[in-house]
């Protein structure tokens, strides 16, 4: 029977106590009133209906068939309080096809809810906007509210991918937490709107195996039951599959789904698999998958943007929660983006690092709507280096969130996310990786002009040390602070002094000022010994020399003007 059914599974997201877990009770219990009882299988429910999974059962739209399919089943993912939020979310990101999004009609778009929508907009495709408790606003005002509402929320919705969502006014628990009155408004309106939404969701039956487990009990002389969702590839009785935490490896002995035995489960599907019989205090929740299919992980490359809603910053060097496949650890980055000037044919991918290009350090993670006078990159990655091993999958869904800023503070605690595009196991994968890749940071030097050769060169100090190799910087570009641009001729004497060529030579005020310092000897003149960044720069014009420093370069010697 499960083979005549089309999952498709619907996120239930909101800001707390909006009526999620109350909207999921309202639609679960409507599949089985009389309207669905005309189909048979209408009152199958999910195997788990704890931890925050329902279901229920309508007709396949027509649209929708193309074999012998006839119901189409909405499993409801109830995603309860704040703390589990993100990693709820991100666990069953690769199988959800559509959320949910509950508001409370008397309270707008709260700070959660602006999480949720970033959420949302990161793991699926198509968003119902659920305006609950409209019970609460007395009947002849209810209209006028409800449009304020719905106008109000579109306006924040415009920017996003969500911009022409439906707004479906509901009450779930007409009366509130005491109340029994069972006429929920706009339930009917909401399931229509469900069944519109839906479509065919992609799965794939191809590849290794991955389940997220997220409940776990054992059946004395049986075995352990895990109950979760096929991410990835399908699952068949008799398969071995592995518990990558424990490290060991269980046989399938039987599986159920819609409380029916079944002999296999593809992507999408909630199942529950029992195997060999293990302690299942020891699996609470997390991923199986097939033996030697999920690298446990150290450090990984992941392509990163910044979320909008994020008002701190994300630097180089700070730590986040990383949240990647199932797990949440403390991580360490350090960013970096590619820029049209450093590769001008570059087209970003989504999927995919290369190691060849040029990349260019950033000390943080840009906005990429910031509108400053500085290129912005056509890509940003950063590598992470985790404070603990994280077992996922490859281009596993990554968020960067900053988990234990104050939930009451109003802000939106998710700050970028990415895609995991490369990883290793090696602990040192870190710091192989930057000497690895030509990640370069842009530098200066500041000198000072100290005196004219002619109208059209200058001699200068402060930029080098007496034993720096003149001839690598031989034909830099340098600017003075006076505006004009020149090059490095060469070395003049042997105290790291160089010549300047003014191409266009000095200006008016240029030689003015240089004319009147001619013979005063300058204070803090340098010593030969001193390094440049301990060189007086109060000279009258200053010399600035631009360069970038790849960080593959072991002598920190190598530039590029
Ligand atoms: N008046 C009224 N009260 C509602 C409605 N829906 C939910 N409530 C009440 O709002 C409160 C929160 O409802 P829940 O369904 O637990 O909300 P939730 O979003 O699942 O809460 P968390 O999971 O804790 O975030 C409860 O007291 C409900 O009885 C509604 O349509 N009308």
């Amino acid at each position: 029977m499960a083979d005549k059914i089309m999952n498709f599974n619907v996120g239930v997201l909101g800001h707390v106590d909006s009526g999620k877990t109350s909207l999921s009770k309202a639609l679960s219990t409507q599949a089985s009133t009389a309207s669905f009882d005309k189909n048979p299988q209408s009152r199958e429910r999910g195997i788990t209906l704890d931890l925050g999974f329902s279901s229920f059962c309508v007709d396949l739209p027509d649209r929708l068939k193309e074999d012998d399919r006839d119901t189409l089943q909405f499993t409801l993912v109830d995603c309860p309080g704040h703390a589990s939020l993100i990693r709820t979310i991100i666990g069953g990101a690769q199988i959800i096809d559509l959320m949910m999004l509950v508001v409370d009609v008397t309270k707008g778009f709260q700070t959660q809810t602006a999480e949720c929508l970033v959420i949302g907009a990161i793991t699926c495709e198509k968003m119902i906007v659920v305006l609950n408790k409209v019970d609460l606003i007395p009947e002849e005002k209810r209209q006028m509210t409800i449009e304020k509402m719905t106008k109000k929320l579109r306006k924040t919705l415009e920017p996003t991918k969500f911009a022409d969502s439906q707004v479906i006014p509901v009450a779930a628990k007409p009366g509130g937490p005491e109340s029994e009155d069972e006429n929920h408004i706009g339930v009917t309106d909401l399931i229509e709107s469900l069944k519109s939404n839906a479509y065919k969701p992609k799965r794939e039956e191809t590849g290794p195996l991955i389940f997220s487990v997220d409940h776990c009990f054992s059946i004395r002389g049986q075995g352990t039951v895990m109950t979760g969702t096929v991410l990835k590839g399908c699952l068949s009785t008799n398969d071995t599959v592995e518990l990558p935490s424990m490290k060991v490896t269980k046989k399938v002995k039987s599986m159920q789904m819609f409380r029916k035995p079944v002999n296999k489960a593809v992507q999408g599907d909630r199942v529950g698999v029992c195997v060999t019989q293990f302690d299942p205090k020891q699996l609470e929740r997390g991923l199986v998958c097939s033996p030697g299919a999920l690298p446990t992980i150290n450090a990984a490359v992941i392509s990163a943007q910044k979320i909008p809603y994020f008002k701190g910053s994300a630097s180089t060097k700070a730590k986040f929660h990383i949240t990647m496949g199932h797990e949440t650890v403390m991580g360490r980055l350090s960013f970096f983006g590619v820029y049209k000037s450093d590769v001008p044919d570059f087209t970003p991918s989504a999927n995919e690092f290369n190691f060849d290009l040029k990349y260019k350090h950033q000390d943080e993670l840009l906005d990429m709507k910031s509108d400053g006078e500085n290129e912005l990159p056509l890509q940003q990655f950063a590598l992470v280096e985790l404070e603990k091993p994280v077992t996922c999958d490859h281009h596993s869904l990554v968020i960067g969130s900053k988990l234990d800023t104050d939930i009451h503070a109003n802000i939106c605690r998710l700050a970028f996310n990415g895609v995991l595009l490369d990883s290793s196991t090696d602990p040192k994968y870190a710091e192989s990786f930057m000497p690895r890749v030509k990640v370069y940071k842009n530098k200066m030097r500041e000198g000072i002009v100290e005196r004219k050769v002619d109208d059209y060169s200058v001699i200068c100090r402060g930029l080098f040390k007496k034993e720096s190799n003149m001839e690598m910087f031989i034909g830099l570009r340098v600017e003075l602070s006076s505006g004009e641009k020149g090059l490095i001729e060469g070395s003049f004497g042997q105290s790291g002094k160089f010549k300047v060529r003014i191409p266009d030579g000095l200006s008016a005020d240029s030689n003015a000022l240089l004319a009147a310092t001619k013979g005063k000897k300058s204070k803090g003149k340098a010593t030969p010994e001193a390094a440049p960044a301990e060189t007086d720069t109060s000279g009258p014009i200053k010399v600035f020399l631009h360069f970038k420093r790849y960080s593959y370069d072991p002598q920190k010697k190598m530039m590029q003007s």
